[in-house]
């Protein structure tokens, strides 16, 4: 297994009194675009900020590159970029000229700019103003501002709100090269599962602070289990039915009945329950799961999925 680059331990974080992160012990490869998860206010701003030691966390609670967070900060921040949101960018100033800024700040070597830019494809529009600059490229400005010093890990909060399908198809085959061809580790947060699975290697998924899964793509997918929706002429007496048998209802209201199955038998059986009953059944059909359905399950019904 690739060596660590992200660990938290217990990692846990209040605001006056309010726990918001609950015993958070994250894993994140060398070399993966790690996916972060979670619904709006679930916590990922939070725990990036306790990453990047914006706020101030317990000791032994957060590793990166293997070294402890409060110990090691410097050395640490030295080999990370990141992006929380929207970058901050001076909009009368040219592209290359906000790279500068931060070039001077961050003492790196000028040659750099000319590479960043080139990585983030902006090399054409540097000169340009920013204040001229769609959405899309500020982001990818952002980006290259969170490349220079050559980091071997990027941390991106959110980087495609607010863009337009093409400005995210950008950042996605932006991060895609960034990880593939140069080596990068991503780690990225986002609401949307639809884009995580398109470039993630690997998931973790949080919801009101608490992580409810962290693996592969594949792990992930592993845990689609077929479902079987339901017709019948009275969905809500076959719904209390199907619960009292131990079967777990997905969806159930009187429009729409969806039943996690394991195997195609529970089928039929179901059928014989549903009939002996003297019920009406119009329909019985199988599909599998979406990931989209299981992220669903995953940050409503958890306890469904943990187990398994
Ligand atoms: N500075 C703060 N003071 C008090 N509560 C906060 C503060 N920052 C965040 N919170 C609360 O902590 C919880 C987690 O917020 P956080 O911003 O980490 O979530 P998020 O997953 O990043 O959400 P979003 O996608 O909306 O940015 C929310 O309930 C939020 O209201």
């Amino acid at each position: 297994m690739a060596p660590l680059v992200i660990e938290t331990h217990h990692l846990s974080h209040a605001f006056r009194n309010r726990l918001v992160l609950h015993d958070l012990n994250l894993q994140v490869p060398a070399g993966s675009i790690f996916g972060f998860l979670g619904p709006n206010g679930s916590g990922k701003t939070t725990t990036i900020r306790l990453l990047l030691g914006l706020i101030r966390c317990p000791q032994n609670a957060i590793r990166l590159f293997g070294k402890d967070s409060r110990t090691h900060r410097l050395e640490i921040l030295n080999r990370l970029g990141a992006l929380i949101e929207s970058p901050a960018l001076y909009t009368h100033l040219s592209g290359r000229d906000n790279l500068e800024v931060i070039r001077l700040a961050r003492q790196v070597d000028k040659k750099q700019i000319d590479r960043v830019l080139d990585r983030v494809q902006l090399s054409g529009d540097a000169h340009q103003k920013v204040r001229e600059y769609s959405l899309g490229m500020r982001q990818r400005l952002g980006i290259a501002m969170a490349l220079l010093g050559d980091p071997d890990l990027l941390i991106l909060d959110e980087p495609t709100n607010g863009l337009d399908p093409v400005g995210i198809r950008e950042i996605r085959e932006l991060l895609i090269e960034l990880s593939q061809q140069h080596g990068k580790t991503v780690f990225v947060s986002s609401h949307l599962l639809g884009e995580m699975e398109k470039i993630a290697t690997h998931l973790a998924i949080l919801n009101e602070g608490h992580l409810h899964f962290q693996g592969t793509m594949a792990q992930l997918q592993h845990l689609q289990s077929p479902v079987l929706s339901v017709e019948t002429n009275d969905n809500m007496a076959a719904a209390n039915l199907l619960q009292h048998a131990g079967y777990h209802l997905q969806e159930s209201d009187a429009e729409r009945l969806v039943v996690s199955i394991s195997d195609r038998r529970q089928i039929a059986a179901i059928n014989h329950l549903l009939l002996e009953r003297g019920m009406s059944i119009y329909a019985l059909q199988m599909h599998q799961q979406t990931l989209e359905d299981l992220f669903f399950t995953l940050t409503s019904h958890p306890e469904t999925v943990e187990n398994r």
